[in-house]
């Protein structure tokens, strides 16, 4: 089991060695990468704040949020620091990538019900863990969900999060939309079907 490591990754960007991109989101660029003292294989997830400038207080809460976590099913941050203009997160790399793009590579018509089975109960401890430190992920969808070299599972992304015990703005932030248009129409009595058709037509 992988739980919260003394290993103190580095904080500078030329302990980091960057290879090819492995993703792209709205507000970030991801790459495989080197820990050049650890010798290991990371992912860094490049954000350029000042195209994110309207949301430095988001941006703020997802790194806090993954530095904090510590659950199997939930991707964590190693460490971040900022390089120029740019905010680096250093994370486990996740060798298969995301649900999404297993599927179109792989599994145009869906997963089969027992790996969706799986996936859903890995998921769904990565919620109750969550819940029960007053975090709302807000965006789970198969592009959030992310699978390393040995089949493990993952939930990423803490971009569009909410902490249950925020005040003020944040806290009437947990009350709007938020997340990926299509998911967020379906109300929470619907989340069974919602993961079936994360999973199962993408
Ligand atoms: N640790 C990781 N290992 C391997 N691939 C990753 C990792 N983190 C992210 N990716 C890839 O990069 C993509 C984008 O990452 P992420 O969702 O964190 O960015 P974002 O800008 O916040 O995305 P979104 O558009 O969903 O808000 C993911 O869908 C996944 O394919």
């Amino acid at each position: 089991m992988e739980y919260l490591s003394n290993k103190k990754f580095p904080i500078n960007s030329k302990d980091y060695k960057l290879y090819e991109e492995v993703g792209e989101g709205v507000s970030a660029t991801v790459y495989r990468a080197l820990c050049i003292p650890f010798n290991e294989i990371v992912a860094v997830k490049v954000m350029d704040l000042e195209r994110c400038n309207d949301n430095l207080d988001g941006i703020r809460h997802e790194v806090q949020t993954m530095s904090l976590i510590d659950h199997p099913n939930v991707l964590r941050a190693h460490c971040s620091f900022s390089v120029g203009s740019c905010l680096w997160i250093v994370m486990p790399y996740m060798a298969s990538g995301s649900c999404l793009h297993i599927m179109k590579s792989s599994y145009p018509e869906g997963f089969e019900q027992a790996v969706i089975a799986t996936l859903l109960r890995e998921v769904l401890k990565a919620l109750v863990y969550l819940h029960s430190n007053g975090h709302i992920h807000r965006d789970v969808k198969a592009g959030n969900i992310l699978v390393d070299s040995k089949g493990a599972i993952k939930l990423a992304d803490f971009g569009v999060s909410a902490c249950m015990f925020d005040a003020g703005d944040r806290q009437r932030s947990r009350n709007t939309f938020v997340g990926t248009p299509c998911w967020f129409l379906l109300g929470p009595y619907h989340c069974h079907f919602l993961f079936i058709r994360i999973l199962s037509i993408g």
